[in-house]
């Protein structure tokens, strides 16, 4: 009997440890039709490595927010692909689409987007609870740890200053522990210490916990904690810049007359 035969392939999936942990390929985004059409994306392509800090820097209107938001799942590109690993999601159906958002990446917001009538720790469990999913309290106790505020589970976001509020947002974030965590203008609505101290929370994500982090901000100085920056102009990714420096950020900006 012949036992050679090759074995039919495997139908579990092995994620590819080398695939970046985003990806995107002639990534468009238009919104509106004709005459009146705006395209925030005109074509963007890029790798960002596992465990690395991205800034995405650019001129107002130059497609930031609009890229953060394709890249993260939360919105659809007109055209082109995006990968989360080896996992396509532009096409996703809605409903995957929302499981595995939940599954790999987290969003922080400028405007924290917490619930004031909610405990703190009924605001980290909101996104679980939502999707059908039990947050176990010990999740809640490490992700609030992990932010530096360690017992207000059971304050109100009302009682919290605005640093406090976003790391309660990013505790969020982190509370089911994503490979991709997303921040649009994080800093924006915070004073410079403060703002620091948040920066410093999404370095360490990176440094210590391999997490991948993806971040769009107007900040050079803010800009300076990511390993790289890359400038969009015009819904193009037109600069790219490793190991960036506040300096460095602020000359490529006036270059780009941002
Ligand atoms: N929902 C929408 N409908 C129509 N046009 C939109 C929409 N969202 C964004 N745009 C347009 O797309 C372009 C890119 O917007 P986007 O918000 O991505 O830019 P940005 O670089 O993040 O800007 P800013 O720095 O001012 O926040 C802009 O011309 C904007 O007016």
């Amino acid at each position: 009997m012949d036992t050679t035969t090759a074995r039919p392939a495997s139908p579990v999936h092995h994620p590819d440890p080398a695939a970046p942990a985003v990806r995107a390929r002639d990534l468009h985004r238009t919104y509106g039709r004709g005459a009146g059409a705006v395209h925030a994306l005109r074509g963007v392509d890029l790798d960002l490595a596992a465990g690395t800090f991205t800034a995405v820097m650019g001129p107002s209107g130059s497609g930031k927010t609009t890229l953060l938001h394709c890249l993260a799942g939360m919105d659809r590109p007109t055209r082109g692909e995006v990968h989360w690993g080896d996992t396509p999601i532009a096409r996703l159906p809605e409903r995957r689409l929302a499981v595995v958002r939940r599954e790999r990446v987290g969003f922080v917001f400028q405007s924290f987007n917490l619930m004031p009538a909610m405990t703190v720790a009924q605001n980290i469990a909101l996104p679980g609870r939502l999707a059908g999913v039990r947050t176990d309290r010990t999740r809640i106790t490490d992700a609030l740890a992990r932010v530096g505020l360690a017992g207000r589970e059971r304050h109100r976001p009302g009682q919290l200053s605005g640093g406090q509020q976003q790391r309660v947002a990013i505790a969020r974030a982190l509370a089911a522990r994503p490979a991709v965590l997303f921040a649009d203008e994080p800093t924006g609505a915070l004073d410079r210490t403060t703002g620091h101290q948040i920066l410093a929370l999404l370095r360490e994500g990176v440094d210590q916990d391999g997490r991948t982090c993806v971040m769009v901000t107007h900040d050079p100085v803010a800009a300076g904690y990511a390993d790289r920056v890359l400038l969009l102009a015009d819904g193009r990714i037109v600069d790219d810049l490793d190991r960036p420096t506040a300096a460095t950020v602020t000359d490529r900006l006036a270059r780009l007359g941002g």
